[in-house]
């Protein structure tokens, strides 16, 4: 659109520039301070913490103050009660003096913007939208409240305007904020309390997404102490998807925000192993969790008969019933795997002690033993320093990784059916696998059985440590050392001491300064990362194991989960979200949002028929907008590639500057790659994107693999809709196109 030259445009042209020279001042002022505190000498580590700090923050500041350079102010609000009207932005700004120039959209203040209607001006009698481009505003857009302050007015009464040029804006690749254009029902979900789990539910183009991301922005901003150190972790469902949302955040000045597809939330772990999708279903269930928990158990080994061990050629035994009572001592620990081994070491190697002390301490003429307490102890801590009894110990309760676990499961049938007895024989067939890499599935899995391992004892390699930190961890050493007791009379006392467990590194470790690494980069490599929320966008596509991860990384349970089960992939999705949360006891509520500002009238026809035929049920969204445009359908039975590419100059020549994408089964799209000007993408990767112009190839093929395929696949145009079958397509809707 053209710039507007009005009154209106002028004044606000005026207002903008202080509201930019204010901005320039402030990052300028930021710039200056970093500078100084780069240059600044420091004597000592706690001048050079504080000196580290300050950089941190500063930069952090010019961040964001860079990240709200476009579209800086788009709104003002006019008060019938007051002259002084309020101008809103991306942050807040004060004048020198302390006068608020711009009021942040997400605060108390900023929320009348989305809340004032005709209906309840709630005090406001005129809603402006500024449209700018760069630091120049291109238009301004009224809707006027209060009927008497019409005449000085760029427009007409209770205009939509301000939303439909910005659902008419030609789509990109990534997805834009909707700050100016938030709506009341929107509104309402984005600043919901912060606690308990809160389902957003809505049809394709409900502004789910949208929502899901300004409540993120939100959430840090309103309850910044609380959610600054642990950051809010957000889960969509593919790399494409997370390229789409990734600049929305940094657009509304967010930082602290983690992005993670599922596969990607165990750190170290790249799951590119192709698998079926009968065997990504398996492993998905919750049933998996019990036979992860029985596949650590099974690795907690009784020996049939008492094993030999030879100490200073003396023949000592790991008796069955002694092992067994050490392993549920271990086991009573209530500790993971590796954390309670220690317990079952120790327990092992003081029955070996004492038996040790009772060959050799053997009094010949009949008398008590001649050994003491000390002896024993002595000995414990000779065998427990013997490599090869160390060993044979360690096989009966072995150190895993989770890694290591599922590798030994997947490939050894005899582990399989010990642990999965629960599984029907066939099931326990699809698990059977060779080693090497890691499939999507996989993930939940490892996260499951590190939960039941616990950690392991890590060696931090020494170059990553400073001469201090280890110092310190040296001197913590001692003291533990000084301090162990050997006491036999109490099976569970120290034998080892705290040099065999913890070593200066490990301890160092514990020491790294990480105060200056983003809250996104830590929790990124610490799979125990507890986060302060968790978004879950494309809710619907994650299977109860990846639940049961993503439930464990925030432990207050506050979640905002965004999904359409309508649009779920898997042949066993759940019906309703109560067979996702019901029955776990946890506090969750729905809300439902019934606009679709993305789909027009016209394609949501078609969709609509297949919604029908998938659930008859879930609500039908409303259109906000017709398009003008029918979708049509095309029957290609030769070349159909090359019809395709065809149809597809011809939408790029209709949208222009917009996006065109051609959504298929993964057959097709091997075929279609590389046709100039769309994006080729098969159902499971379109999910959650928009583009101006779609067209669906061999829809029946789609549908074949699931009408909720086919309806992801019917609602992601903005505007024009096309369909290419290789025959006559029979799918419902295809009657009325
Ligand atoms: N209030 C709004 N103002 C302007 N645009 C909006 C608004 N709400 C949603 N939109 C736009 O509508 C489109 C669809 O939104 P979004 O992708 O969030 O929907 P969704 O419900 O997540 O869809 P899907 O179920 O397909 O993933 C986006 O382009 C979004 O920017």
């Amino acid at each position: 659109m053209s710039a507007a030259i009005t009154p209106a445009a002028q004044f606000e042209q005026q207002r903008l520039d202080g509201l930019y020279a204010r901005l320039d001042r402030l990052r300028d002022e930021s710039a200056d301070r970093l500078g100084e505190s780069r240059r600044k000498h420091v004597e000592n580590d706690q001048e050079r913490s504080q000196r580290d700090a300050e950089t941190h923050l500063y930069r952090h500041r010019i961040a964001q103050l860079n990240a709200v350079e476009e579209g800086l102010c788009f709104g003002r609000l006019d008060y019938i009660e007051t002259d002084e009207p309020m101008y809103l932005g991306r942050i807040g700004i004060h004048a020198e003096g302390g006068e608020q120039l711009l009021v942040d959209w997400r605060s108390e203040a900023g929320r009348r913007f989305y809340l004032a209607t005709a209906a309840s001006p709630a005090g406001v009698r005129r809603r402006r939208h500024l449209h700018t481009k760069g630091r120049r505003i291109r238009h301004v857009n009224d809707e006027v409240l209060d009927l008497d302050a019409a005449g000085d007015s760029d427009s007409t009464i209770g205009s939509e305007g301000a939303l439909m040029a910005a659902l008419d804006a030609a789509r990109g690749e990534a997805m834009k904020d909707i700050v100016a254009t938030i709506q009341a029902e929107q509104d309402r979900i984005i600043r919901a309390p912060l606690e308990g789990i809160m389902i957003v539910d809505g049809a394709p183009g409900t502004g789910k997404t949208a929502v899901a991301l300004h409540r993120a922005a939100y959430l840090l901003y309103e309850h910044r102490e609380q959610l600054k150190r642990r950051g809010v972790l957000i889960i969509g469902p593919g790399k494409q998807f997370l390229r789409y949302i990734s600049e929305v955040l940094p657009g509304l000045a967010e930082t602290d925000v983690l992005l993670r597809t599922p596969a990607q939330l165990f750190p170290g772990v790249v799951a590119d192993r192709p698998e079926t999708e009968a065997v990504a279903a398996l492993k998905g269930r919750a049933v998996m969790a019990g036979v992860i928990a029985s596949a650590v158990a099974d690795r907690q080994v009784v020996p049939r008969e008492p094993l030999p061990v030879d100490f200073e050629g003396h023949e000592l035994y790991l008796r069955p019933e002694k092992i067994t009572a050490a392993r549920d001592a271990a086991r009573e620990t209530g500790l993971p795997h590796n954390e309670a081994r220690e317990t079952f070491h120790k327990r092992v190697i003081a029955d070996l002690a004492t038996q040790y002390a009772d060959v050799i301490g053997e009094d010949p003429l009949g008398g008590e033993n001649l050994l003491g307490l000390a002896d024993r102890a002595q000995f414990a801590v000779e065998i427990a320093t013997d490599p090869v009894i160390r060993g044979q110990i360690e096989v009966l309760w072995p150190q895993l990784s989770a890694k290591e676990l599922l590798e030994d499961l997947f490939s050894s049938r005899e582990l399989i059916a010990s642990a999965a007895a629960v599984l029907k024989k066939e099931e326990r067939a699809l698990l059977h696998r060779q080693p090497g890499g890691w499939s999507e599935a996989d993930v939940a899995l490892l996260d499951e059985a590190a939960e039941h391992l616990g950690e392991i004892e890590t060696k931090q390699r020494p170059g990553e440590l400073t001469a201090e930190q280890i110092a310190y961890a040296q001197d913590v050493l001692t003291i533990a050392a000084g301090s162990a007791s050997f006491d036999f009379e109490d099976e569970e006392s120290e034998i080892l001491q705290a040099t065999d467990i913890i070593d200066e590194f490990w301890l160092g470790e514990r020491q790294v300064d990480e105060a200056f690494v983003s809250v996104a980069e830590r929790a990124a490599a610490d799979r125990r990362w507890i986060f302060g929320h968790v978004i879950v966008d494309e809710a619907q596509e994650l299977s109860p194991m990846e639940w049961r991860a993503l439930l464990r990384r925030c432990v207050t349970r506050s979640f905002t989960v965004a999904g359409d089960l309508a649009q779920a992939a898997g042949a066993t999705a759940p019906s309703s979200w109560g067979e996702v949360f019901g029955n776990s006891g946890l506090d969750w509520r729905a809300e439902q949002l019934t606009v679709s500002y993305r789909t027009p009238a016209e394609i949501m026809e078609v969709a609509t028929r297949v919604l029908d035929s998938i659930d008859v049920e879930a609500a039908r969204p409303r259109s906000v907008r017709e398009s003008g445009h029918r979708p049509w359908l095309e029957i290609a039975q030769v070349d159909l590639d090359g019809r395709v590419e065809e149809l597809v100059a011809a939408e790029k020549a209709a949208v222009g500057e917009g996006s065109v994408a051609i959504v298929t089964t993964a057959e097709r799209a091997a075929g279609l790659a590389g046709i100039a000007d769309a994006s080729v993408l098969t159902v499971k990767q379109a999910k959650g994107l928009e583009f101006d112009s779609v067209i669906v190839v061999d829809p029946d093929a789609i549908a074949a693999s699931g009408l909720r395929n086919l309806y992801v696949a019917l609602t992601r145009a903005t505007k024009r809709l096309g369909v290419v079958a290789p025959d006559k397509p029979v799918f419902p809707g295809a009657e009325v196109l």
